[in-house]
């Protein structure tokens, strides 16, 4: 199984499968599962839940217990450096994070698990997703994904500081990236520039226009959607499907 986890102004290019609500020990999920794919809006479909608010857990856990094994999740996101364009996608290999109120671990009790975290993508699957966008000449950069607690955007001056240590701002790739690979999901990140972060932006941030440049993306996004979820995966070879052989202590 497939998981596709949408961001804001995706519901409207992705809804589509029978509506199901997932129980888990975190709480509900409502997904779309359409053949062997799992569709999940992580602000709802009506996007009324707010970054710092999501039930990441309830979330991942869902996927987990539907079978998923491979994850896409697409992210909206503020370019931090003047070549990361609007319009343009990022595929990240790092994160740093900056929330503070999120249950961001499976393991608060029982099991001790201190995941690894160097590769906190999946290797295979950003290769696979590189390989996507270059076939299609989609202008991408790799970066380090900023995560910051929403749901207010970001001062001038963090932003002269988060410009120094990574090339993306958003406010809900993690702990969704840690999450996943704490159940030895595999996990890619397809982010979609939608403004200048603040400070770089000569105008103040609005939602207006990040909703204007996703639908200004969106051919392109259902585009590698579509070629991703019918993509010949194969076998998994990656550090995350044994990612808990080493973890717990
Ligand atoms: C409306 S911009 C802020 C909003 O958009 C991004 O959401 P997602 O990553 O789910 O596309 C950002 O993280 C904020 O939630
Ligand atoms: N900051 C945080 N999250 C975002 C932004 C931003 O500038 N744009 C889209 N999501």
């Amino acid at each position: 199984m497939i998981g596709i986890i949408g961001g804001t102004g995706i519901a409207s290019i992705l809804g589509k499968g029978e509506e199901r609500i997932i129980e888990t020990k975190y709480g509900k999920a409502k997904v779309l599962i359409d053949d062997d794919v799992v569709l999940l809006f992580r602000h709802g479909i009506e996007h009324n839940v707010p970054p710092h608010r999501i039930n990441y857990r309830a979330n991942i856990y869902a996927l987990k217990q539907l079978g998923v094994e491979r994850i896409l999740a697409i992210n909206s996101v503020g370019s931090l450096k003047e070549e990361i364009k609007p319009g343009t996608f990022v595929i990240p290999n790092d994160f740093i994070e900056f929330t503070k109120f999120r249950e961001s671990t499976f393991y608060d009790e029982g099991k001790v698990v201190h995941i690894d975290m160097t590769e906190p993508y999946c290797p295979e699957l950003r290769e696979i997703l590189k390989k996507i966008l270059e076939n299609k000449n989609y202008d991408y950069h790799e970066g380090v994904y900023v995560c910051t607690e929403g749901p207010r955007f970001e001062t001038k001056r963090e932003i002269k500081i988060f410009k120094n240590w990574g090339d993306v701002v958003g406010m809900t790739g993690y702990p969704e990236v840690v999450l996943a690979r704490e159940l030895e999901m595999c996990y890619v990140s397809l982010c979609n520039v939608t403004n200048y972060a603040a400070g770089i932006s000569k105008n103040v941030l609005t939602v207006d226009e990040v909703l204007e440049t996703i639908k200004i993306m969106e051919d392109k996004i259902l585009k590698i959607v579509d070629e991703f979820i019918n993509y010949d995966f194969g076998e998994r070879n990656c550090i995350c499907k044994d990612a808990l052989k080493h973890a717990v202590i």
